[in-house]
């Protein structure tokens, strides 16, 4: 398993662009990572947006479907927040970050799994609530 974080600030939701491997390099995805033994998924998007980013956050529930990145390997996506609104993530092993409103989520040139998630992660960013609880 997989996880990711999608980190609504606003009408915001964070993205990172890929260093490596050089196959996706350039690419942009969501933080996150693998899911380690023993850990839950909640725990892994919180470990993984802490190393990433080095920001705390709060994970609510799934966001969009679950989807498939090789024969066993899926990646699954939960809607999150920052912990402090103020605090500012910085990219440790990545490119890039950027803070994507609804309309330009169409515009980064997604890993493909990310790709599949857009519509729902625009559906996040329109509805109301702030909160990683809501909604
Ligand atoms: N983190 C993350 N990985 C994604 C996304 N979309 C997607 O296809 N992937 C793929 C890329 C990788 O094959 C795999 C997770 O890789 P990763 O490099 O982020 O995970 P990790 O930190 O646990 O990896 P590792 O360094 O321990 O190998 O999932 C996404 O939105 N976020």
């Amino acid at each position: 398993m997989v996880v990711g974080a999608a980190i609504r600030r606003g009408r915001t939701v964070l993205a990172q662009q890929r260093a490596y491997p050089a196959t996706a390099a350039g690419r942009w995805e969501l933080p996150g990572g693998r899911v380690e033994p023993g850990e839950s998924d909640v725990d892994a998007v919180v470990r993984e947006c802490a190393e990433e980013l080095g920001v705390g956050v709060r994970v609510g529930a799934a966001v969009g479907p679950d989807v498939a990145l090789s024969e066993r390997k899926v990646l699954r996506i939960y809607r999150a927040e920052l912990v402090d609104p103020l605090a500012e993530p910085h990219p440790h092993d990545h490119q890039a970050l950027r803070w994507l409103t609804a309309g330009r989520l169409g515009q980064v040139d997604w890993l493909p799994a990310d790709r599949v998630l857009v519509p729902a992660l625009r559906r996040l960013l329109r509805a109301n609530g702030q909160g990683a609880a809501d909604g």
